[in-house]
């Protein structure tokens, strides 16, 4: 943590990696929401990754349809290996059996001001209840929080519609995709960014690519975010 904490110490805001995994047709979930798309090798790469990460963050319907665990669990790790587990959750929905909330790692869940005070207190007891933001949860305010908590290199995993609020308010420093070479199709899939998306090619979040190499099967490409 000391480490990281050197090296990215100026920011105001975590250093902010997007990794996902997605289909040659951009699609990281089917129309029924299934989204077993890396290989063995990729996710390695990923649980190392998260071991790198000080946070590890998705959106409230990621947890809701894939209930995951969040930690490295896929090579050896000790508990103080795991990152801080953070849900952007505007209306606190997130299930109090979710597996986020389980002990194997500390939690923050951002709410709006729209969340019900009821179920609030209830997450409290299994997590750090951040309100921030009036009708969805306000991202700018929540890295600056994180931050302040040491949260130095935070990993965003998703969903579609987080990854596009975030890179739309410039809070993402690199994309690794992991492209699977397997086309799923389907016009309600979830793809790697999906949001309101821009009305104009010049308006695009621009990239540099920075490498690529393959893992198994997997093509895995990675960009530096230019803004
Ligand atoms: N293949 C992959 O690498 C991954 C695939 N997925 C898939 O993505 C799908 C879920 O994606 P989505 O439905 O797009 O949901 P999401 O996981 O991006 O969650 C979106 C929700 O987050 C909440 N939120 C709170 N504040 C927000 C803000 N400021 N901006 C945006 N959202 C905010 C809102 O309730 C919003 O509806 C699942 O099917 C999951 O399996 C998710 C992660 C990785
Ligand atoms: N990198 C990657 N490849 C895939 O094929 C995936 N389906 C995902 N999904 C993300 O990983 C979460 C599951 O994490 P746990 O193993 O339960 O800790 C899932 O919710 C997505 O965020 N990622």
């Amino acid at each position: 943590m000391l480490e990281k904490f050197l090296i990215l110490g100026d920011h105001l805001r975590p250093y902010v990696i997007l990794n996902a995994a997605m289909t040659l047709d951009g699609k990281i979930a089917t129309k029924t929401y299934d989204s077993k798309i890396s290989g063995e090798e990729d996710l390695i790469r990923v649980h190392k990754l998260r071991k790198e990460c000080d946070g590890i963050m998705v959106g409230i319907n990621t947890v809701i349809i894939d209930d995951p665990r969040l930690t490295v669990h896929k090579i050896n790790s000790k508990p103080s290996d795991n990152p801080v587990r953070v849900i952007a959750d505007s209306r606190a929905r997130t299930p109090l059996n979710a597996r986020v909330l389980n002990n194997e790692a500390p939690t923050v869940i951002a709410v709006s001001e729209k969340a019900k005070n009821e179920k609030v207190e209830k997450l409290k007891k299994r997590a750090k209840v951040l309100v921030l933001g009036k009708e969805r949860v306000d991202l700018v305010a929540l890295m600056e929080k994180l931050k302040d908590m040491g949260i130095n290199k935070l990993m965003l995993e998703g969903g579609s519609t987080l990854n596009f609020s975030m890179l739309s308010k410039g809070l993402v420093d690199e994309v690794r995709v992991c492209v699977a070479p397997m086309i799923v199709g389907g016009k309600d899939a979830k793809t790697l960014v999906d949001g309101p998306g821009f009305e104009k090619m010049d308006e695009a979040i621009k990239l540099k690519l920075k490498k690529y190499y393959t893992l198994g099967k997997d093509l895995i490409l990675e960009y530096k975010v230019i803004y």
